[in-house]
């Protein structure tokens, strides 16, 4: 025993006892904060029937604050999420919001959905992407989850497509650094694994992996990551490749961790829903516009953008569905709508396109 271990064993109680009184502290200012959120509640609810509890654009701006001031030693990210799952419960204490996503459980959508809105939120697992928008639409749920793009693999066309009949607004972004993994169960035979299951972009997000490490194994596509969990559970000879989440849910065991091909895999979900969102002062929009199709029209449609100084992050192209050859554009960039710049530019666009609707403007994603 070491000679130290009396006085090591005393600052180890020293230092307890502060962060008990610590603790209390912090637990006194959290309820005295979901005090003031519950009289913030009052506030909203005497100006009108449907006063609109979830704020995106204050949320978006408390965890700002929260990195910008954040002294350390902890990283800005985890400081975020602290103040992400405080004010997640507030605002239940507020209203309970119910959010869908993208299911079943333990799917990547969920990981996003838990990210955006925090563990207090009511989240509802639907099969199908149509599925999430006509439940927000039905108002059977206040928010929707759904993926929109994926850096290795592009974009989630569904989701695209389902904008072009729907009224539902963007009401706010979040990105997800994506890890894939390889699991099996306790019944599988690592020697004799046959089949691997997959969601079919998370097949192609590991091709290269697997190309060297079981060249010859039969890749199965189905509907999710957690289906393919779900699967291995029964199987001796098969394996998943599935996030952390469907791991946990499904009690698989990581054979090899990180396989993607590309260290920054991510993908970008939308929050759908039926607000409008004032600006937080870190904006992006999100257009849908048709052109007539005739020479120089996407030059017409982006050159507004350049003269009003927008930058863009993402221009897609899609076949309309209500003819054959003409086309919609889906455009994303900085800045809020209620912008000088970025109204004049929507002014200019609107008067070359056929049609145009501006899906969104809403906080850039900050976790
Ligand atoms: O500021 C508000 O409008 C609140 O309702 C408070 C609060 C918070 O806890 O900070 C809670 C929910 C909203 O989505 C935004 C912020």
């Amino acid at each position: 025993m070491s000679e130290n271990k009396p006085k090591q064993d005393e600052r180890l109680l020293e230092l307890r006892n502060r962060i008990d009184t610590i603790d209390s502290e912090i637990a006194r200012l959290i309820s005295e904060r979901a005090n003031c959120a519950l009289e913030v509640a009052e506030v909203k609810k005497s100006n009108g029937e449907d006063a609109l509890y979830y704020r995106p654009e204050r949320e978006a701006q408390v965890l700002r604050r929260a990195m910008e001031r954040n002294p350390g030693p902890l990283t800005n990210e985890e400081m975020a999420r602290l103040f992400r799952e405080i004010m997640s419960a507030c605002l239940a204490l507020e209203e309970p919001i119910k959010v869908a996503y993208l299911g079943p459980e333990g799917t990547f959508t969920q990981q996003a959905a838990l990210k955006h809105f925090g563990h207090s939120a009511v989240s509802k697992p639907l099969a199908a992407i149509d599925e999430v928008f006509r439940e927000v639409e039905a108002g059977a749920v206040n928010y929707g989850v759904v993926p929109v793009e994926n850096s290795t693999e592009g974009v989630v066309n569904h989701t695209l497509d389902n904008f072009m009949t729907s009224n539902l607004k963007i009401c706010g972004e979040v990105e997800l650094r994506i890890h894939q993994h390889l699991m099996i169960s306790d019944i599988t035979r690592k020697e004799s694994i046959t089949r691997i299951y997959s969601h079919a972009q998370s097949l192609a997000q590991c091709r290269k992996w697997l190309d060297s490490y079981y060249p010859n194994v039969e890749r199965v596509a189905v509907a999710s990551n957690a289906e393919a969990a779900r699967r291995v559970k029964g199987e001796w000879n098969a394996a998943a490749i599935a996030g952390d989440m469907a791991a946990e849910l499904y009690g698989l065991k990581i054979l090899n961790e990180k396989i993607e091909d590309r260290p920054d895999n991510s993908t970008r979900f939308l929050i759908i829903g039926s607000q409008a969102v004032p600006p937080s002062g870190d904006d992006k929009t999100s257009l849908m516009v048709s052109m007539r199709n005739a020479p120089g029209a996407l030059h017409d449609l982006l050159a507004p953008f350049q003269h009003h100084k927008i930058d863009l992050t993402r221009v897609e192209t899609r076949p309309a569905q209500s003819g054959n050859w003409t086309y919609v554009f889906f455009i994303d960039f900085v800045g809020h709508r209620e912008r000088e710049n970025v109204a004049a530019a929507l002014k200019e666009v609107g008067a070359c396109a056929s049609d145009m609707k501006v899906l969104g403007s809403y906080p850039r994603g900050v976790l």
